[in-house]
């Protein structure tokens, strides 16, 4: 039975990372079979036959298989680089920890999206600080088109600028070199037209009133420092104490006697107005996730997931609350209730508290949200060598091991692949690392057991979370192949994930938003299955059309649950 099963799905030692000069063709073999994948499969397997495959189109387009055989409904659909992943190593080798990649001008072209996205990318990230309207448009609809014509399942997610204070954008230079010694003026005087250099446009009016002279500015976090030397009306002088590079919108903070300087921008909305114009048009174009900026409490959480709320219903946008601030420290956990994930956004974080407190700080926040079910995402820096050169350094590995082994949800690129020389290769890293650490600790049974506490606040939900506890339990036990989870919301399946169980857990939901929104979450594979109320024939099906595709084979161990029912199973493919 399950022993036999298990030994044909011995993983395979990870894949070698793409060559960086292999930007596009993607290699061979990363490249999802059209013929295959990225399709949807009829409802039983016999019909499988009845539907020749797509041809492609003259520009080499597939047509989507759904739209040429509309007839057949939909019956299941898993992301085309997952399916890969599966039919090659094998149930328990798949990737637990999601990749989320920044979209920038090096990554924004449709053929460089399907090779991210072949690597792995589960979640695609642009930052509303950069590019205008028509090119975050261009970008969201790419990714769709994406997930339409070639089977993935990537989520959007859209990060608001937010009310930090950052300088102008250099007149179009992409950098500038900050020298020792140089006096740089900095202010709030609008500017349309470009300034001379050393001239900087700041964003925030209350700026030279905040500041003192012998007040100290980083730019980005430290990479530039300056000394305020003299205020006159709007422009504040400063001497330039540790050299660097400057790049456009820099962030800036003011530091005076060690600490952050506050002032009045503590007292700027979270989101400014050009934040809500941003957000309706996310909205619009049907993101999956809204990253908001600067948090500060959870009200603006709670204020903008009402305002999504009744914008758009029946759509459901997750609302991701990103700790960068020292407000964000002080309300941590009530922030963390209020969202529906976050992210440890250590470049700004960085900017605000001294960098080593950084590292206890992800780590609580790691925690903090595996405890509230709450998916968590570790961003910034952790490849940032590999915006330069193809590999990464042995700090910046051992980072991204380190986010691994705390068991966070996702990991993110952010200069690496937006602007980078070496996206692919960037995620391609994240990916085979934490490939690498998961399976070490999993063989190794490493990791600290955490005494999960409550997170139920209803009788029926706390049926759901003591059911999944158990099955992540029994699943570890009895060396379980999988567990199937068959939900409708995505909530049961959350809690599994929050197990985090040995085995990979497939979950079934018939939307197709729950479905790309549970991408962010540790160790779920989502699957868009029609489903129907009764449990006995949605097995049934899910196993022959599994089956079918070569994802499971008769004789895996697996465990059922289902959040109507309530129920838990464990049996072996039939
Ligand atoms: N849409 C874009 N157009 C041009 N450059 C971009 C774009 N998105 C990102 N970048 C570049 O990649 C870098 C890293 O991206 P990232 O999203 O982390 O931005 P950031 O400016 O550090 O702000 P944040 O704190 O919001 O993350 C940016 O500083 C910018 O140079
Ligand atoms: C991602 C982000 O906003 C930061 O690290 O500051
Ligand atoms: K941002
Ligand atoms: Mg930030």
């Amino acid at each position: 039975m399950a022993t036999t099963a298990r030994s044909l799905h011995l993983p395979t030692p990870p894949k070698p990372a793409i060559p960086s000069h292999h930007r596009l063709p993607v290699p061979f073999h990363f490249r999802p079979r059209p013929q295959r994948l990225g399709r949807r499969l009829a409802a039983s397997s016999s019909d499988l036959t009845s539907f020749p495959d797509p041809a492609p189109t003259p520009n080499g387009v597939y047509v989507p298989w759904a739209a040429a055989h509309p007839a057949a409904a939909a019956a299941i659909d898993v992301d085309a680089a997952t399916e890969a992943e599966l039919r090659e190593n094998g149930f328990r080798s798949t990737r637990r920890t999601k990749l989320v990649c920044t979209i920038g001008p090096a990554t924004c072209g449709a053929a460089e999206l399907e090779a991210l996205a072949v690597v792995g990318m589960n979640v695609a990230r642009v930052n509303m600080c950069h590019g205008d309207r028509e090119w975050h448009r261009g970008v969201i609809r790419a990714v769709r088109r994406l997930n339409d014509e070639k089977g993935f399942a990537v989520a959007v997610m859209m990060d608001t600028e937010g009310c930090e204070i950052h300088m102008g954008d250099l007149g179009g230079a992409p950098s500038a070199k900050a020298e020792d010694g140089q006096v740089w003026t900095f202010s709030v005087r609008s500017s349309d037209t470009s300034l001379p250099d050393r001239i900087i446009h700041v964003n925030y009016d209350g700026f030279a009133e905040d500041v003192k002279t012998g007040d100290e500015l980083f730019v980005d976090g430290g990479m530039a420092r300056f000394e305020v030397i003299e205020k006159l009306g709007p422009d504040v002088k400063c001497r330039c104490t540790d050299p660097g590079l400057v790049l456009p919108r820099a962030n800036l903070t003011i530091w005076r006697d060690g600490s952050v300087v506050r002032e009045r921008n503590a007292m700027l909305p979270t989101i400014s107005s050009k934040d809500w114009i941003d957000i309706d048009f996310g909205i619009a174009e049907g993101v999956d996730f809204i990253a908001v900026s600067f948090v500060k409490s959870a009200e603006v959480i709670k204020h903008l997931k009402s305002y999504i709320t009744a914008r758009s219903r029946g759509s459901d946008i997750g609302v991701i609350a990103k700790i960068e601030s020292i407000d964000a420290l002080k309300n941590l956990e009530e922030i963390i209730r209020a969202s529906d994930g976050v992210m440890v956004a250590r470049g700004d974080l960085g900017a605000q508290i001294p960098l080593e407190q950084v590292p206890s700080v992800q780590q609580k926040v790691v925690r903090t949200c595996r405890q509230l079910n709450k998916p968590v995402i570790v961003a910034s820096q952790l490849l940032e060598s590999m915006i330069e050169y193809p590999t990464p350094t042995r700090a910046e590995v051992a980072d991204v091991s380190e986010a691994v082994r705390q068991r966070a949800d996702a990991l993110m690129l952010s200069g690496e692949s937006a602007m980078g020389r070496y996206p692919e290769k960037a995620l391609s890293v994240l990916r085979s690392v934490s490939l690498r650490i998961e399976k070490w600790w999993r063989e190794e049974k490493r990791h600290e057991a955490l005494e999960l506490e409550d997170v139920s606040s209803s009788f029926s939900d706390k049926i759901s979370e003591e059911i999944c506890n158990s099955a992540a339990k029994m699943a570890n036990n009895l060396g379980v192949d999988a567990v199937f989870v068959y939900t409708k919301d995505g909530h049961m399946a959350s809690l599994l994930s929050r197990c985090r169980p040995d085995c990979p857990i497939f979950a079934f939901t018939s939307s197709t938003s729950v479905r790309r929104r549970l991408n962010l979450q540790w160790g779920l594979i989502p699957f868009r299955l029609s489903d129907s109320d009764d449990m006995e024939s949605n097995l049934n099906r899910t196993f022959s059309l599994l089956k079918a595709r070569g994802m499971v084979q008769s004789g895996d161990l697996v465990i059922a649950l289902s959040d109507m029912l309530q129920s838990i199973q464990v049996m072996n493919v039939p």
